[in-house]
């Protein structure tokens, strides 16, 4: 698909498409039109196409828009591109169809951000809570509590204004009251958005085991997809491969490290050092160990340096004789599970327990999580403090000056969250983000 916006896409349209009769697709009515394309100046056909015309303001932009729908294809969509070029558009930036949605009123700043997370979404959950930012969901609670946090202050300003209409106690104690129903909302919103990070990246999940013990095997499964190579040679996997794998809805960014162990191999001592580092960056980790085999030294080891994370120990190659013990003590409270990857069982309780421990703390995943970003995140702490002050000013009997100055700050805190009196290198780096074409 090609999409032209602005106000000249309807004259752009009417010049590289021919409509039946003649027809001029600017003059029609919103809706599909079929016909044929054409080069603007040669006058050769293009394809065929299902055009959209689409007046502003009842579009994307909220401008004058119109999309070629042609069959596809590398070379002829390229051969569309040109024909709009020619015809007098020129190519859009990264992400500037929906920077014009927003300029042009029609979505506000978080249902634009929400845009780039639905596009990049990695599984399921991901876009259902970026869908519901995009819909206006988060949009309406914000304005909401704009609403109620204006007539708060207006009582405020009213009571400072004119003394004798108001006690000032009355004004103190409808702070205290509404301050803390807003509080306690925007709290449900930061702890909500907490999920919106691991949501758009994924848990960073490093498997570490010696070599041979079927980590690349393990990948693969968690994966469902021959991603790395297998061998039954120690020192197989060499760097660190990455991949996302979607459990139980939650996307975990799976790292396959090369096995951890003394070598004078070069190639293979450069890829354990990435293993450390891939460590150093873990959020959760596995740890495969050999069943087969006693518990060696490196275990020991690696039990050790991993004990504060979130963790999963997997005993695997359990269809084979057990000859490892002495685990439980130097598992913590991590959960230990036994695996045969080669017979095909324990994967589904230890995609269990990665699901159990990676959502610990707290932090629940479910259709009510929105996608709050960093920026997002921090204004609304912003305002957490500011209201906190208000309260607090409120019910230290401060003057009412005080409290309208954390009132007036927690209202804009709010608006910005929105992208009201958003400053162009706020906009550009918000943008540039997205893919052309969106
Ligand atoms: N073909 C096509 N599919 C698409 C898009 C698009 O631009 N083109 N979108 C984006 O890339 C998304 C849809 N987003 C859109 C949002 C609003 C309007 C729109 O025309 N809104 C009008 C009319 C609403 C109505 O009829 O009720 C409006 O808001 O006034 C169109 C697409 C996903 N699918
Ligand atoms: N018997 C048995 N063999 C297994 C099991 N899982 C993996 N293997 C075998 O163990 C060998 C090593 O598997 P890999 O997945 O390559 O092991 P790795 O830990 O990635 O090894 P390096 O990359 O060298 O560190 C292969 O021959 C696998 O087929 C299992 O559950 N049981
Ligand atoms: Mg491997």
């Amino acid at each position: 698909m090609v999409r032209v916006s602005g106000p000249e896409a309807g004259r752009i349209a009417d010049r590289m498409l021919k409509l039946k009769g003649n027809a001029h697709l600017s003059e029609q009515k919103r809706g599909m039109w079929y016909g044929t394309l054409i080069h603007p100046e040669t006058k050769s056909d293009l394809d065929e196409c299902v055009a959209l015309w689409m007046p502003g303001p009842h579009s994307y932009t909220a401008e004058d828009v119109v999309e070629f729908q042609v069959h596809g294809g590398l070379q002829l969509v390229q051969s569309v591109l040109s024909a709009a070029l020619m015809a007098g558009a020129r190519l859009a930036e990264p992400g500037e169809f929906t920077k014009r949605a927003f300029l042009n009123g029609r979505i506000d700043l978080s249902q634009a951000e929400a845009v780039i997370d639905l596009i990049r979404a990695k599984t399921e959950l991901a876009s259902r809570s970026a869908l519901q930012l995009v819909k206006g969901d988060f949009s309406e609670s914000i304005r909401r509590m704009r609403q109620t946090l204006i007539r708060l202050q207006a009582h405020v300003e009213v009571t400072i204004d004119y003394p004798e209409h108001d006690v000032e106690s009355v004004a103190c104690a409808r702070v205290i009251e509404t301050g803390q129903e807003l509080l306690t909302e925007i709290q449900e919103l930061i702890r909500r958005g907490k999920m919106g990070r691991v949501l758009r990246e994924g848990i960073r999940t490093v498997i570490l085991g010696r070599p041979n013990v079927g980590k690349s095997s393990l990948m693969n499964a968690l994966l469902r997809q021959d991603r790395a190579i297998v061998t039954d040679i120690p020192g197989t996997t060499r760097d660190v491969i990455e991949e996302y794998a979607n459990i139980g809805g939650i996307p975990f960014r799976i790292l396959d490290t090369a096995g951890i162990r003394d070598t004078e191999d070069i190639v293979e001592k450069l890829g354990v050092e990435r293993s450390r580092e891939a460590l150093r960056e873990a959020e959760f980790v596995i740890v495969v160990l050999n069943s087969n085999e006693p518990l060696s030294l490196e275990d020991e080891e690696l039990l050790l340096q991993t004990e504060g994370l979130p963790r999963v120990i997997v005993l695997n190659k359990s269809d084979l004789e057990r000859r490892i013990d002495g685990v439980e003590p130097l598992a913590g409270d991590s959960a230990v599970v036994e695996l045969s990857l080669k017979a095909g069982r324990g994967l589904e309780e230890l995609e269990h327990e990665m699901v159990l421990r990676a959502t610990a703390g707290g932090v629940q995943m479910d259709d009510a999580s929105y996608m709050t970003n960093a920026r997002q995140n921090t204004l609304l702490q912003g305002v957490v403090d500011d209201l906190e002050l208000a309260v607090e000013a409120a019910a230290a009997g401060a003057t009412l000056d005080i409290i309208a100055v954390q009132l007036q700050s927690a209202y804009a805190g709010l608006g910005q969250v929105i992208g009201e009196e958003a400053g162009e290198d706020l906009l550009n780096e918000i943008f540039s983000n997205f893919c052309l074409g969106k």
